[in-house]
């Protein structure tokens, strides 16, 4: 069946075809093929998508009862984004296409550790486009040959791969080329375009800027990269990196500026958390499984955590970080954006627009944060074992004085009828005593539980409770009460457990991987829209004004520590015990 629908789909012009959860997006972005890969047997397909011009959408093409068979196939066809037939002199030219990926911001600490090395895993696995050119661009004077042993060194393989490892990294290497220029300079951007045409040899030339620099010259780079090396025969489209922003109005401001030179389809938004594969797990686990949808509600679910802690403090970043802390740099977005999926209601569909539609209801259904629901903390320097850990004021970029938290927990609402009353706790720090990133539920009370006298008087403990452990060793385990096996009746505690490097033998994608992927393919469902950042400023904005202008003192807590003991009291104020504090054994 899927082979029949290939067939259809490239005599229509499509160019990749998706296959259930098995994300068929590695073939080439050729209007006029079609390329599947990892077609498992028992794969769906869900959507075909097309860039021909000029055409409109049309489903389902066939339908099946079948689970192995073809469902709602679905031609996309992108009119905004579609390419123009290429002349040169003014001949046609070939319709083959080509990709240029500029990483802005080339010699900087994010394009080295992040960058650079998802796009060299999305070579490796086969997902670039056959015809792609690789550019660093920054200030810093260097030869093609000292990027490239620049990002040497960060280039791994999948350690479940490993094949010709070697001579992947090699072939990639050849493929990255170095630019020096200004960010503000057209100039600069033309000769690089320059360079890049020649690379893309007369295709049809499609071209995306990571814009992986400080916040400041964001409006700057995308002027410069828009008026002088955009496409002239395909798409063009700007990654921005976080901060947008450090408030509503410095948001605003970052918009508008990026859409003198950018339509907002150009602009993707990274939220890296986002390409993060429980993150993105979320959506299935809730809509694909009857067990948990009944369940998620006000009806059912006591509170929900989202917590994200870090064992190193902010080494090398404090200058960045001094002028953010940690509510702007993961509460407002990480957290509140993991929320947002966990919270909204179910979407018309998997596209983009219709699962943004809900993320910004619900936050827009959020209650403003109220500084009396927030707890914020500082690491202050400890020694332990004989070594000395520095506190947050030790960084030589950060002011001594400075009070900008490195940790806060906060309780927020969402005033709707599914949530009315069920407290969201956040809690986010720097240099903890250990590093992570999950969401917990916890479930209400068994009314009149039979079993009660089995759980002494803390009915808490006994409650279900569901923890999707985003990082590290990702898994998803529920809590419940069970009977120890034997002659008695003595109840335990134990998971129901989805640890994924028991489950599946493969090495998971770094976030990074997926987006910038997701960005080639035009897919923007995992990146932030304008109303989204607007929702989610409005929500933290005046809480921020408030800190700011009571100059709050954060909590100090030693470097390593769990945090400050004021994010407890914010819990109990809600009945709440954070969930993290109890000893939990991985099981496989
Ligand atoms: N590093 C990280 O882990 C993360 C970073 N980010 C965001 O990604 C972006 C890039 O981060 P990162 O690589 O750490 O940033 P860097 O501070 O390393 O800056 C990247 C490059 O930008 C240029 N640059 C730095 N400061 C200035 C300046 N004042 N004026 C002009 N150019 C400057 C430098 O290149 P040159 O001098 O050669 O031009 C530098 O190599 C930032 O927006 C950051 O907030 C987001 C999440 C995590
Ligand atoms: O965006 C950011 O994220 C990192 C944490 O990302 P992770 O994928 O390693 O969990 C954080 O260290 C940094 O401060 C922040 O800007």
């Amino acid at each position: 069946m899927a082979a029949t629908l290939v067939r259809q789909a490239a005599a229509v012009g499509a160019r990749e075809v998706r296959l259930g959860s098995t994300s068929v997006r590695r073939g080439e972005a050729l209007p006029s093929a079609v390329v599947v890969v990892g077609a498992g047997k028992r794969s769906r397909v869900v959507g075909v998508r097309a860039a021909v011009s000029g055409g409109k959408s049309v489903k389902p093409a066939q339908e099946s009862s079948n689970n192995e068979a073809i469902k709602n196939v679905e031609l996309a066809l992108r009119d905004d984004e579609s390419p123009k037939p290429a002349t040169i002199n003014g001949s046609a030219a070939s319709t083959e296409t080509t990709v240029s990926i500029t990483v802005v911001g080339a010699s900087g600490d994010l394009a080295k550790k992040k960058i650079f090395p998802a796009l060299f895993a999305l070579y490796y696995e086969g997902c670039l486009p056959k015809h792609f050119t690789i550019y660093g661009f920054a200030r810093s004077k260097m030869t093609n040959e000292q990027l490239r042993d620049l990002i040497s060194g960060t280039l791994t393989c999948r350690i479940d791969q490993r094949e010709n490892c070697g001579d992947k990294q090699e072939e990639f290497l050849k493929r990255c080329f170095y630019h020096s220029g200004q960010y503000s300079s057209e100039d600069s951007f033309s000769e690089l375009s320059r360079k890049l045409q020649e690379h893309e040899g007369g295709r049809i030339a499609n071209r995306l800027f990571y814009l992986s620099i400080p916040p400041d010259i964001f409006v700057d780079s995308a002027r410069s990269s828009s008026c002088a090396a955009s496409s002239k025969n395909g798409w063009t489209r700007v990654i921005v990196e976080k901060p947008f922003g450090r408030d509503s109005e410095s948001s605003a401001e970052l918009t508008t500026g990026l859409k003198k030179y950018l339509k907002e389809d150009q602009i993707y938004r990274i939220d890296h958390y986002l390409g993060k594969e429980l993150v993105e797990n979320l959506s299935v686990l809730r809509f694909s499984n009857l067990v948990f949808e009944p369940l998620w509600s006000r009806q059912y679910i006591r509170n929900v955590q989202f917590i994200f802690s870090e064992d190193f403090g902010t080494e090398g970043r404090g200058g960045y970080f001094d002028n953010y802390g940690i509510i702007r740099d993961i509460m407002q977005n990480h957290l509140l954006q993991i929320l947002a999926l966990f919270a909204m209601e179910p979407p018309v569909s998997l596209d983009a627009e219709d699962i943004r539609n809900e993320k910004v209801k619900v936050l827009r259904s959020m209650k403003k944060l109220d500084i009396e629901n927030v707890v914020i903390g500082q690491y202050k320097g400890h020694v332990r074992g004989g070594v000395k850990y520095p506190a947050y004021i030790d960084d030589k970029t950060v002011p001594n004085n400075s009070i900008t938290p490195t940790f806060a927990a906060a309780a927020l609402f969402i005033d709707n009828a599914r949530w009315d009353g069920v407290p969201f706790l956040m809690k986010a720090g720097k240099a903890l005593h250990k590093r992570g990133a999950e969401i917990r539920v916890q479930f209400r009370h068994v009314p009149g539980n039979l079993y009660k006298r089995s759980f002494g008087t803390d009915l808490d403990q006994a409650t279900n409770e569901l923890v999707i452990r985003v990082q590290p060793d990702e898994a998803i385990y529920l809590k419940i009460n069970n009977k120890v096996p034997g002659l008695g009746m003595r109840l335990d505690r134990s998971n129901l457990n989805l640890h994924y490097a028991a489950r599946y033998n493969r090495e998971i994608p770094d976030a990074y991987e997926r987006l910038i992927l997701d960005a080639i393919e035009g897919e923007r469902r995992l990146f932030i829209r304008s109303d989204e950042l607007d929702a989610a400023w409005a929500l933290f904005t005046p809480l921020l004004k408030e800190l700011e202008k009571r100059k709050v003192t954060p909590e100090l807590y030693p470097y390593g520590s769990r945090g400050p003991v004021g994010a407890h009291y914010l819990a109990a104020k809600y009945n709440v015990r954070w969930g993290d504090n109890s000893f939990e054994p991985v099981e496989n």
